[in-house]
Formats: structure tokens, sequence, C-alpha cells
């Protein structure tokens, strides 16, 4: 459903400016927006104007989702949509190599589709796709911008098969709006949109066995030249990608097992999930007591553990100078539907019944990371952002319902 009606044709693409709402009537606003448009042939820009009218508990609320390419965003997605219940699709009747994807609840944009080089322009000048001089971040700031306001926009397409940039895609303001991609937090305007972020953090060593597995098993690559991609990218990922995670509300962390000495084969992981404490809407979830360092080995009588076993820990920590609160988990679930037992010493979890989390869980067990932290910490994001998304309505709500009565 769209966030606002907007009594006009145009679509956003390429500027426009909104006036400060201004209340109507119950539950409803109004903004006054200028749409610019500029001729390529006269090099002119027009003006006009249009006014929407908006209600206020289906303004869009915008997540952020940063990750390198090949550590698990598909998956995280996969994830959150089914916590809202319904399926992703591509945008019907579209480019077959959209990289959208729609629900009732949730639209998940790709970044991708703000590359301003093509693969062959990239090639040219010298530069890979994370360099911020292959993407467009103005127009990104200004589509997220018109989307959050309720205004549709016709994004750009970048066609990962062909490798080149694709005419554009209508996307209409949904109750969410998810942008996903290498850098949703790159730049301070389009991060200051976010109402909530998160960074999958992969580790080298992590990062590397997923590559082998998918880009050897899956799809016909060599070691080698999966080794040279990795190593192609690093500066540029050690440059612009990683340093975002700095400025995200919640990074999952994803790290070789501890309980393995000198494992190199990284099919058992260490997972943390790392969460800013005083962000607004979102509490961490704790293990036992909130505040306090805790370690916990759960298996024996009531989880089933295999060599080298499960081993939990929770405490207050400091991540670049904010105060967080990490949950780790190392080791993998030998039977999934006990998790429930783990589940029941979590608190602070959004679920909405008991057991939410372990039923999310086994409703994708095909899905990778099912058995371990990664899938477990991925879901339990996906109810926190829910609940996000809940309390945002319900304090616009009620801020119109006081406005309404002044
Ligand atoms: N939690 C996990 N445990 C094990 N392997 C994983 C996990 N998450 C992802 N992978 C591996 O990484 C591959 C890529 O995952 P996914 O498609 O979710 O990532 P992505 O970031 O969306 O990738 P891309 O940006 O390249 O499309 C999967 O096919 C799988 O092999
Ligand atoms: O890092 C990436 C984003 O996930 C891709 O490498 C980037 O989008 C370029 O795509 P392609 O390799 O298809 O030219």
């Amino acid at each position: 459903m769209a966030a606002c009606t907007v009594y006009t044709t145009q679509s956003l693409n390429s500027t426009c400016s909104i006036s400060t709402p201004t209340k109507t009537h119950m539950g409803f606003y109004q903004k006054h927006v200028v749409f610019y448009s500029s001729s390529k042939k006269t090099s002119k820009r027009s003006a006009s104007s249009a006014v929407i009218t908006c209600s206020a508990d289906t303004q869009t609320v915008v997540i952020g989702l940063a990750a390198d390419s090949g550590c698990g965003k598909s998956t995280f997605m996969r994830r959150l949509t089914s916590v809202f219940g319904g399926a992703a699709e591509p945008p019907r009747g579209g480019n077959p190599d959209s990289n959208t994807l729609i629900s009732d609840t949730t639209t998940v944009i790709c970044l991708d589709d703000y590359h301003s080089l093509d693969r062959t322009g990239r090639k040219e000048k010298g530069v890979t796709a994370l360099d911020p001089r292959a993407n467009d971040f103005d127009l990104m700031y200004e589509q997220v911008k018109a989307i959050k306001d309720g205004i549709s926009v016709e994004k750009p397409i970048y066609n990962h098969v062909t490798g080149l940039l694709d005419p554009p895609e209508l996307i209409k303001p949904p109750k969410i709006l998810v942008i996903e991609g290498l850098h949703p937090m790159y730049d301070q305007r389009v991060r200051d949109l976010l109402d909530f972020s998160i960074y999958l953090d992969i580790s080298n060593e992590v990062k590397f066995a997923w590559k082998i597995q998918r880009d050897m098993a899956e799809r016909g690559h060599s070691l080698e030249s999966i080794k040279a991609s990795i190593e192609a990218r690093k500066p540029d990922f050690d440059a612009y990608i990683d340093p975002q995670k700095q400025y995200a509300d919640a990074v999952i962390e994803v790290l070789p097992t501890q309980l393995i000495p000198d494992d190199n084969e990284g099919k058992v992981l260490r997972v943390r999930l790392i969460m800013k404490e005083g962000v607004k809407f979102f509490s961490p979830v704790y293990l036992f007591d909130e505040g306090s360092s805790i370690s916990w080995i759960p298996c024996g009588r009531k989880l089933t553990c295999s060599y080298p076993g499960i081993k939990f820990s929770y405490g207050p920590e400091t991540y670049y100078g904010h105060e967080v609160s990490v949950l780790e988990m190392d080791g993998q679930f030998d039977r999934l539907d006990e998790l429930i037992y783990v589940e029941s010493h979590l608190s602070n979890l959004s679920t909405k019944f008991y057991g939410e989390v372990t039923q999310q869980m086994l409703k994708h067990t095909d899905f990778p990371g099912s058995n371990n932290g990664t899938g477990l910490f991925q879901t339990i994001v996906g109810l926190k952002i829910r609940d996000l998304f809940e309390q945002i309505l319900s304090s616009r709500a009620k801020t119109l319902v006081e406005a309404t009565k002044a």
C-alpha cells in the first residue's frame, strides 16, 4: 500500500523539495511538493508542484542493511520478510533482471542500482563497484528521501547479468523500505534517513569459506579466481565498506569458532550480535540478567550437543566508542526444535508469543545458517525490526491525536 496519495502523475527521477507537513484533519496531513526536472537537450530545469496527502500511520520506515557481496544479505532479507508474513517477489511485469523484492509490507531495493558506472565504465576508469566514485549518492539520497516522504520514484536498475544500466523501474512507497547493499550508511544524508541500520560483518576467513562454497560449488569458479577477486576488492572494502559498521544500530559479526583449536574449515561459527544502547524504539536482547556478564553452556539434559558443543555469552562492551550489549553464540544446534530451551532464557526478544523465534527458525531450516548463530540472530533482528516499525507507527498516531486535540 502506498504511504501517501499523490495527486500527480509525476514520479521523481531528478530532485524535489517538500514543505513541512501541515495537519489537515484527523490522521492526515498535507505536504507541498515541488518537482524539478531537467531537459538533456536544453540543459534547462523546470519546476512543477503538487500537494500530497499522507496518513501518518503509513509513512515509510527506512531500514539499512550493509554488507559485502556474498555475505548473506539475501538470506537475511528472506528471514525479515518471513517475520512480516507473505513472500517477496520482483515487481510484476517488470524487468526480469530487477534487483527489487516486494512483499505486502516491505520493499527491498538493492543499492547496486545506484552504480553510476556500468561494468565497462568501471573497467575503463579502473575503479571497483565499492568505490564511491562508481555510485550516485545524490540520486540515492533524493530517491530514498522521496520514498520516505511518500513519493514514488523511477529508480535505475543495474543489471548484474549484462553489467549495464537498464531503464528505470517505478518504486512506490511501502510501509517498510529496506535499502541493502554496499553503501547504505556511507553518505551521511542517506544515513540520516535510516530508522534502523544493520551491518553484516563477515570475517575474512568465513567470507572465503562461503565464497568457495557458492562460487566454486554452485557457479563453477576456480579457487584461484575466487582468491584473486577477494584480494582485488579488499583495499576498497577496507576503505569504504567496513567503516560503516561504526554507524550500525546492530552488527552481526561472524567469526571462526573458538571451540575447535586452530579451526580453519569455517563450518562451525562464532557469531556475535552487537546491539547499540540508547537507540530509539530498540531495546537490546539479553541473556538471564540485563547488563551482567554471562557465560552459558546450555548442553546437557535439555539441549543435545555433539562436538564441539555450544557456548553462549552476553555482556556490556564498548564498540567504536558506543555502549553496546553483545550476545554471542559459538557452535551449532544438533536439533533445532530444542532451540526453544535457549529461547526461553533470552529476554526482550519482541516476540508476539512464546516460541516465535524457534517457530521462525523451524520454518526455514533450508536457509544457510539455520543451525547456528547467523540464522538465530538474523531472526531476532527481524523481530526487533517488526517491533520498531510497530512502535514508530503507534508513536506517530499518538502525536497526531495530541496535535488534533491542541
Ligand atoms: N549464514 C550462512 N551460513 C553459511 N553460508 C552462508 C550463510 N549466509 C550466506 N551463506 C553463503 O553465502 C552465499 C551468499 O548468500 P546471500 O545470497 O544471502 O548473500 P548476498 O550478500 O545477498 O550475496 P550477493 O550480494 O552476492 O547477492 C550463500 O549462497 C551461501 O553459500
Ligand atoms: O559488489 C557487488 C555488489 O553486490 C558487485 O560486484 C557490483 O554490484 C558489480 O556487479 P557485477 O560484478 O555484476 O558487475
